[in-house]
């Protein structure tokens, strides 16, 4: 059992959410942690477990970020909008940073999130 990160910028919600419901049954046997919005969409949708962190801007990317540095978070998939300018562009990098840094395994789009479940 993984425990895994969930994120998705406002215009990936959606697909976070398809994503999480296709595959529901793998992730309902893995611990999630999401940041707020992202995690009750994905529990709404799918009805799936997930531990809600703070959004993202309000500190949930940075407390996913502590929980990489402390080794409490095996994988992270983060539906990144890269598109639309965000007020807390640092703390997206902080994450990304972090998770690079702690050769996390890291998903950024769909097809690398089913790659990441299927090495879980
Ligand atoms: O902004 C986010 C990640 O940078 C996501 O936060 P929410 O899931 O709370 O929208």
């Amino acid at each position: 059992m993984a425990r895994i990160g969930l994120v998705a910028h406002d215009d990936k919600k959606a697909d976070m959410a398809e994503w999480a419901a296709a595959n529901a049954a793998v992730l309902s046997r893995h611990t999630l942690y999401a940041t707020g919005t992202t995690g009750g969409r994905v529990r709404e949708e799918t009805g799936l477990e997930v531990a809600l962190l703070k959004s993202g801007p309000l500190g949930g990317d940075q407390q996913l970020g502590a929980m990489i540095a402390e080794g409490k978070l095996d994988a992270l998939v983060f539906f990144i909008d890269p598109l639309t300018a965000l007020p807390h562009d640092v703390d997206v990098k902080a994450l990304t940073r972090l998770a690079t840094l702690y050769d996390t395994l890291f998903a950024c789009n769909r097809s690398t999130a089913d790659a990441v479940l299927k090495a879980l």
